[in-house]
């Protein structure tokens, strides 16, 4: 799903640059790897100024304006990286993405609540502000808004939601009731406020990102944002980086990676012919089974639609979501494409 790379940047009206846009465009930026090229660009422009910068950090909707009002004189494009923070390399391949896609890279960390049913984690869910801000810092990132509460993004008497209705309904919309509600009305809300050139997303969250993409069509957030989807990155056995990954014990986490080996024990099948859906999900399950403590669903969809399919023709995309201990982990593979 992720697009075609370009170069960092455009390049502004020379009387519009600013010290903190001084660094060079040569195309053999291009060459280096998107984690040398953001930390290259970084300590550029730092030392052009004399001194690192780190981001800007934000709490509040006024602050944030001024600082986007700011940006916008200037011609700056921008890029955002919505997450709810204690950040790994997943996040940060977004924040990569995002700076060889625009001049700016923003991040937004918020835990947000409306996405949370009741008994779920809200509440544990791991925080870590100042973490963040260094990686985001070494990653080259350029703002980070951080609402200190959900009043501040939720004000009194707040009362208008997005529900993106068909594609929320199965799957994690199934099992987590409300919880695509919340994550649309709070990405519309970040989209309206940022208004980015383009908004980034990982896969891993599959579901999350086929809702954001149609919630922007629906609602023409795409005139202004470009919505782009980035592949996921694994631990080196091949866990899917995921915060939650932190509650895991060691036994947890040695028994979680039954969710990659799920995957790929379908699509190993799948690659010997195997067209029957009800056979590539036993699969998984049976790979799974013993290890995980409770399977959520495993499910065999469309990769475009997420409609369920009888036969295995068009790519498919299996999504698996399974508690070990009582952390719900998620993880899913296109196959076919
Ligand atoms: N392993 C990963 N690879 C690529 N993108 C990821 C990965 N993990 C998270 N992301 C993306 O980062 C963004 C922010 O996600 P979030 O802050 O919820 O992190 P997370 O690790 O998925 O957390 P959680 O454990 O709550 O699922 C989302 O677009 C999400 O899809
Ligand atoms: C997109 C998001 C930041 C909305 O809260 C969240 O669901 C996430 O981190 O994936
Ligand atoms: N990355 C998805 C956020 C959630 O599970 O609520």
């Amino acid at each position: 799903m992720a697009g075609a790379r370009r170069r960092p940047g455009r390049t502004e009206p020379k009387a519009k640059q600013t010290k903190r846009r001084a660094f060079p465009r040569g195309a053999r930026l291009k060459k280096l790897g998107p984690l040398l090229r953001g930390q290259l660009l970084h300590s550029l422009y730092a030392g052009a100024e004399g001194t690192m910068q780190k981001p800007i950090v934000v709490h509040t909707r006024e602050e944030l304006l001024k600082e986007l009002r700011a940006l916008e004189e200037r011609g700056v494009s921008l890029a955002l990286v919505p997450t709810m923070g204690y950040l790994h390399e997943g996040h940060l391949s977004l924040v990569r993405e995002g700076a060889a896609r625009a001049d700016r890279v923003a991040v937004s960390i918020f835990v947000n609540p409306t996405q949370f049913g009741p008994g779920e984690d809200l509440d544990r869910y791991p925080r870590d502000l100042s973490g963040d801000v260094e990686k985001l810092d070494a990653a080259g990132a350029w703002l980070v808004y951080a609402p200190k509460s959900p009043r501040e993004v939720y004000p009194e008497g707040f009362q208008t939601w997005v529900d993106v209705e068909g594609l929320s309904l199965g799957l994690c919309g199934g099992k987590r009731p409300g919880h695509f509600r919340g994550v649309a009305t709070v990405v519309c809300k970040l989209l309206t406020l940022f208004r980015p050139k383009v908004a980034l997303f990982g896969q891993k969250d599959y579901q999350q990102l086929a809702v954001i993409r149609r919630m922007a069509r629906d609602l023409d957030l795409d005139a202004r944002t470009e919505v782009v989807g980035m592949p996921i990155v694994r631990e080196p056995d091949g866990l899917a980086m995921s915060s939650r990954n932190a509650y895991l014990s060691a036994d947890e986490r040695r028994r979680a990676l039954s969710l990659h080996r799920g995957l790929y024990a379908a699509r190993a099948l799948h690659e010997a012919g195997e067209r029957d859906p009800a056979r590539l999900i036993g699969a998984a399950r049976d790979a799974m089974a013993g290890d995980v403590d409770r399977i959520d669903y495993v499910e065999l969809v469309d990769a475009d639609s997420l409609e369920t399919v009888e036969r295995v023709e068009d790519p498919v995309c299996l999504l698996v979501a399974a508690f070990v201990g009582r952390t719900r982990l998620i993880d899913n593979l296109v196959v076919g494409r």
